[in-house]
C-alpha cells in the first residue's frame, strides 16, 4: 500500500481501503482459480495494481466515461483504475468464464458498482466506448482489429478518445503496423521502480 501512497498521495479513504483490500481478495480467488502467475503474487501491487494506475498517469477518465478493458483476465488494469476513477464506467470482458468469476468475485466484494464484468469474445460486443484500456492480450494490429469500431470520437476525459495499452520492449514496429499515430509514455517517468525500466503505456486517439 506505500508504494501506491507514493505516487497516488491523494486518494479517499475509500479508494485506500479498496486498494488495501486487493491482496486479500486476490489471495482467496487465485488460491482457486489461477488468474495471477503466483510467483508474482507478492508484488501484485507493484506488478499488477501500479503497473495498471500507469493508464491514469497519461489519462484522467471523465465522470460518466465509458472505458472497455479488453480482455482484462483476472481485471487488470480495470479494477484498478475503477477505484482510481468512481465516477467512470467500466466493462471488464473476458471471453474465459472463470477469469470473469475471479473479477465479479473482486468487484462484488469492494461494492465496485462502476465496473461491470462480461464474459464475451470483445470483437462481438455491440455497445460503443470512449477509451479501450488493456495489457497483454494481443499484438496491436490484430488488437486494433477486434476493438477500434467499438470507440466513439471524442473526449471523455484528459484526452480524446481513444486506445491505451499497457506494453514492454522495442514495439516501434509493431505500433507502425497499425498505420495510425501513436503516442508512447514511458512508464519511468511516473514511477521510479526498475520493474517499470522497459515498460510503456501507448495510446493513439480516434480521429
Ligand atoms: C495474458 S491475459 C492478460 C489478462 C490481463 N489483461 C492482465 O494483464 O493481467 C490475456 C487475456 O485476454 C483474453 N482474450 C484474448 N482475446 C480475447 C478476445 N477476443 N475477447 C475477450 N478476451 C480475450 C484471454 O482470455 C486472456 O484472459
Amino acid at each position: 500500500m506505500e508504494l501506491i501512497d507514493k505516487y497516488f498521495p491523494d486518494l479517499t479513504e475509500e479508494q485506500r481501503r479498496r486498494i488495501a483490500a486487493l491482496y486479500g481478495l486476490y489471495a482467496d480467488w487465485n488460491a482457486k482459480i489461477n488468474v495471477v502467475s503466483r510467483k508474482d503474487f507478492d508484488q501484485l501491487y507493484l506488478r499488477h495494481v501500479l503497473h495498471s494506475l500507469a493508464i491514469a498517469k497519461v489519462c484522467a477518465f471523465a465522470d460518466g466515461a465509458r472505458i472497455l478493458d479488453a480482455g482484462c483476465g483476472g481485471g487488470f488494469p480495470s479494477v484498478p483504475l475503477a477505484i482510481l476513477f468512481p465516477g467512470a464506467r467500466f466493462t471488464a470482458a473476458d471471453s474465459i468464464r472463470k477469469k470473469i468469476a475471479v473479477v465479479e468475485g473482486v468487484a462484488g466484494a469492494l461494492g465496485l458498482r462502476n465496473l461491470t464484468p462480461r464474459c464475451v469474445r470483445v470483437e462481438t460486443l455491440e455497445e460503443r466506448f470512449d477509451y479501450v484500456v488493456s495489457r497483454a492480450v494481443t499484438a496491436m494490429p490484430e488488437f486494433l482489429r477486434l476493438t477500434w469500431n467499438r470507440i466513439e470520437r471524442g473526449q471523455a476525459g484528459s484526452l480524446p478518445n481513444g486506445v491505451l495499452y499497457l506494453k514492454g520492449g522495442d514495439l516501434a514496429e509493431e505500433l507502425a503496423l497499425t498505420g495510425k499515430r501513436w503516442y508512447v509514455y514511458d512508464i519511468p517517468r511516473f514511477f521510479d521502480e526498475p520493474f517499470f525500466e522497459t515498460k510503456k503505456v501507448v495510446y493513439t486517439p480516434k480521429k
